[in-house]
């Protein structure tokens, strides 16, 4: 269930009402109260900022009580989600002071004039001289925004802050959140080549399939700096470092179980091919019309890929019929799908990874009294399998070896190294991925990143640390 956290304002009469009582509505209501600020103290009235954590459910309800007790004023209701969002989540920072004309004629006109010269004399220059070198584009045209659908570029902003501010927190890595006023494909493309040349690489965020697919594979291929549509790469790699672990704690192999994905958009597919590169030999792919099959038909060119590979199971089913006796479920779907009973005929030691975003596709609390190991992309659980592991240390990596793509090899190398993090000695059910507070994750995948760049003749600068 998910938990807010809210800051209520509160005028309390005196003479009607003790704080104990508020404190009363307040745990019958379903909330709990984690501090209390006094804004004005006064012998008949006061003014109280009283923190509450609550489920979204339970909020409305809190809210409710207090304004039907007498005695209490509901002044303001302050959500502490909204407010970091106040203003927007990023600034951008120069790097020195501008002191005096002198450093006016140097970082402006007339002495930067220099600097553009030598830049259109040698465009290789632009990665010393800019920020190029550091700098990546957060994109997204808002059709796919976590879980929510298409919210458009407006609502989607908020998530492409979150990840720019990630990307700096993380590795140092300067992001810019760009939400897109199209949905054209072409228009995209197009858009975002245009504004290509002051960065070092491109997130594509949040963009529904198929048209994801197209755009990411024409913008790789027509761009020298590398495209990486994080929901498809970073999730499927997320996913390979969790159950490389998640199979250890299992005592199963990856030749041998079968893997249900439900949910074939940006993430599934992704998930699928890494899956089957990574050994897997029985796979059931969902979508919202039950399994994708071997040998059947499908206009979507991805689904049609997967109905041709060997490894893909050739049974018809809705998601609960193909999930009986299936060794690991990785949902990337929609939230509220699945029921206690359907994990509960899943193979003995399941692994259940319900990642879609906000809400997962089982609930926690009716999942893990039935499978091994279980994790969601959220960060209230353990197990926390997201994205978020991935892409700051991976375009780390990528933008010191100055990476012209990023290819397989670099995506397989992020996953081992990911799930490195973890050793045996500390694996168990509640911990098979490294928190992304954990500071060895990003250096990790930076390296084995850089690493697999250079073996695979990728990087076109060999960072200090590997001369
Ligand atoms: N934890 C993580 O790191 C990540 C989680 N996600 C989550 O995964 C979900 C999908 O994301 P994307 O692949 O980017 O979106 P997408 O829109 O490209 O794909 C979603 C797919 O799920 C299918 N779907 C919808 N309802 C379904 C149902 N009832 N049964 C089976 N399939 C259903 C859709 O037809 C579509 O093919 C979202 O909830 C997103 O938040 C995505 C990326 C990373
Ligand atoms: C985590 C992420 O990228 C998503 O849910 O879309
Ligand atoms: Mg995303």
């Amino acid at each position: 269930m998910a938990q807010t956290s809210v800051i209520l304002r509160l005028e309390l009469n005196h003479e009607q009402v003790t704080f104990g009582d508020v404190a009363g509505v307040i745990a019958q209501a379903g909330g709990d109260i984690t501090s209390i600020d006094v804004i004005r103290p006064g012998k008949a009235s006061s003014v109280r900022d009283i923190t509450v954590d609550v489920t979204e459910a339970a909020e409305a309800r809190v809210i409710e009580a207090l304004k039907q007790r007498e005695g209490i004023k509901l002044v303001n209701v302050s959500d502490r989600t909204f407010l970091v969002h106040l203003g927007g989540k990023i600034v951008t920072q120069p790097t020195m002071p501008i002191k005096n004309r002198e450093d006016l004629s140097r970082v402006y006109t007339p002495g930067v004039a220099r600097v553009c010269t030598a830049i259109h004399e040698d465009p290789k220059k632009a990665y010393s001289l800019t920020i190029k070198r550091n700098t990546i584009a957060v994109v997204s045209d808002g059709t796919a925004v976590l879980g929510l659908g298409d919210i458009g570029p407006f609502g989607a902003a908020p998530v492409m802050e979150g990840k720019a501010m990630l990307f700096k927190q993380l590795a140092g890595v300067d992001a810019f959140p760009i939400c897109l006023d199209t949905k054209d494909t072409d228009e995209i493309i197009r858009t975002v080549k245009a504004i290509s040349p002051i960065f070092g690489g491109i997130n594509l965020e949040d963009i529904a399939s198929p048209r994801c697919f197209e755009i990411e594979t024409r913008l790789a291929e027509e761009l020298d700096i590398p495209v990486f549509h994080d929901d498809q790469h970073g999730t499927a790699v997320v996913v390979i470092a969790g159950l490389l672990n998640a199979l250890k704690v299992a005592g199963k192999r990856m030749e041998h179980i079968r893997v249900v994905v439900n949910g074939i958009g940006a993430a599934g597919v992704s998930i699928c091919k890494m899956l089957l590169a990574a050994g897997v030999s029985k796979l059931v792919p969902v979508d919202r019309d039950g399994a994708i099959v071997q040998g059947e038909t499908y206009a979507n060119p991805m689904w049609q890929w997967l109905a041709k590979q060997p490894q893909v199971e050739a049974v018809h089913g809705s998601l609960k019929e193909v999930l009986a006796g299936a060794d690991v479920f990785i949902g990337v779907s929609r939230g509220g799908l699945l029921a206690a009973e359907d994990v509960q005929r899943m193979a003995p030691g399941s692994i259940v990874f319900a990642m879609a975003n906000p809400t997962p596709e089982i609930d926690p609390e009716e999942a893990l009294p039935h499978v091994r190991v279980f994790a969601t992309g959220r960060s209230d659980y353990p197990n926390q399998i997201n994205n978020v592991l991935v892409f700051p240390g991976l375009f780390r990596g990528a933008l010191d070896c100055r990476a012209r793509r990023i290819n397989e090899p670099m995506k397989l190398a992020a996953a081992r190294a990911i799930a490195s993090v973890v050793t045996d000695a500390e694996l168990n059910e509640q911990y098979i991925i490294p928190s992304i507070f954990n500071e060895q994750v990003v250096v990790k995948v930076r390296h084995a990143v850089v690493e697999a760049a250079i073996l695979t003749g990728e990087a076109r600068r060999i960072p200090p640390d590997f001369r």
